[in-house]
């Protein structure tokens, strides 16, 4: 692994295989899971679907499945698709069949969407939820903001940059006010999506974002390289936690584009 461009608040890890990120990500969550839990009692993660999920099989494994502590986890999502739960593309479903039906995560402590309400109630009940047990101390508040603090957002993205449910362009990039909002426009299906804003990705103690393959190498560039104003904004480059930190995920095929990146063989 080389880490290129690290300053104090973000880190980039750039790896020469999958298997190696994958080891990575599941040390990097295990240890910021012992962590929070030595420091706040519980683990609050957000996580997000798409091949995120695969990358993070791992934590499914020895030694990880015996050594986290699962039952202090508890289990959001930064954004998912208004769909039955049992559909194929739920984010909720593909996290349960790769991840939490394989490791002993308090059912209770895993919180999903209603999907049985509009996209707008959907996002609405989830903040609701959100705000509960931020009043309760499982989620931390930000000392900034009145934003929850999660302990940590691991958020993959498209090959147009987008992170979460927050696509290039979209009027909801721009949203302050809103926790969990919601789209019914989405240009990569299915349309009706809820998404946590850009202030509560910014909040989160710890953000990951986790990119691979070359079909994604231009998006890594326009988020991460010095390119000027005349470049299309992608919403990959305004996760910024205020007082986080951030760490990039990437292997060679999805770093190719960076500037000064050279290969290493
Ligand atoms: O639609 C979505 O896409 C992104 C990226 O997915 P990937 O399969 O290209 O990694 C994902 O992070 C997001 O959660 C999902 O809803």
């Amino acid at each position: 692994m080389s880490v290129l461009g690290g300053d104090k608040d973000k880190e980039l890890r750039i790896h020469e295989s999958l298997d190696e990120l994958g080891t990575d990500l599941a040390d990097y969550i295990a240890e910021l899971s012992e962590t929070s839990v030595k420091e706040r009692g519980v683990f609050a993660l957000a996580i997000s679907g798409g091949s995120l999920i695969g990358l993070m099989g791992k934590l499914c494994e020895a030694p990880y499945n015996k050594t986290v502590d699962w039952a202090k986890w508890y289990i959001f999502w930064a954004d998912e698709r208004v769909v039955a739960k049992n559909h194929a593309d739920s984010n909720y479903k593909l996290a349960k069949d790769g991840l939490f039906s394989k490791v002993p995560i308090v059912h209770s402590h895993v919180h999903s969407i209603n999907d049985s309400v509009s996209a707008e109630e959907a996002a609405n009940e989830y903040e609701f939820a959100i705000r509960q047990l931020v009043k309760s101390r499982v989620i931390s508040v930000s000392d900034i903001s009145d934003c929850p603090k999660f302990d940590l957002i691991l958020l993959g993205m498209g090959s147009d940059g987008h992170i979460a449910s927050l696509f290039p362009n979209h009027p909801v990039l721009d949203e302050k006010n809103e926790w969990v909002t919601f789209i019914t426009d989405s240009p990569k299906p299915p349309p009706e999506r809820i998404t946590f804003t850009l202030p509560v990705i910014n909040s989160a103690s710890n953000v990951a974002v986790v990119v691979t393959g070359d079909s994604k190498a231009d998006a890594v560039h326009l988020a991460i390289d010095d390119v000027g104003p005349d470049c299309p904004l992608v919403p990959a480059r305004i996760v910024q936690p205020t007082k986080g930190k951030l760490v990039w995920f990437l292997d060679k095929p999805a770093a190719s584009k960076l500037d000064g990146f050279q290969f290493s063989d």
